[in-house]
């Protein structure tokens, strides 16, 4: 048996998906760029990985942001949780290794734009 022809309007739309995923890849390889020199400042600063003040204020600006924007806030929670795991895992990544090298003190070099 046959499938049925994909209708035109479904080609449509998936190219636009298509953009839609690849401006997403970007946009999150542009945040993990800020948050891994955020990782590096905390390193050389001595603050933990983890800040839930701020993760407190990002769910509630979120929440509201995708409310408004007709999005599932859950859904959106979920996604910021999921990243910041990740952003997590880096910072502590970043900590043992500046804790393992010696420069206690000293700010690593500015690659944020490598
Ligand atoms: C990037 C930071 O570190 C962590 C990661 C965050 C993020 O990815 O937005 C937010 C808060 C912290 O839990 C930060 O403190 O700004």
């Amino acid at each position: 048996m046959t499938e049925p022809e994909m209708p035109d309007e479904i080609l449509g739309l998936r190219r636009s998906i298509d953009n839609i995923d690849a401006a997403l890849v970007h946009l999150l390889a542009e945040r993990f760029k800020m948050t891994r020199r955020v990782g590096e400042l905390k390193a050389v600063g001595g603050l933990p990985p983890a800040d839930p003040t701020r993760d407190q204020e990002q769910i509630a600006r979120l929440t509201s942001i995708a409310t408004d924007a007709g999005l599932d806030p859950a859904f959106a929670e979920a996604f910021r949780a999921f990243v910041v795991a990740e952003v997590i895992r880096h910072h502590e990544l970043i900590a043992a290794e500046f804790a393992a090298s010696g420069r206690q003190g000293e700010l690593p070099p500015l690659d944020t734009f490598a």
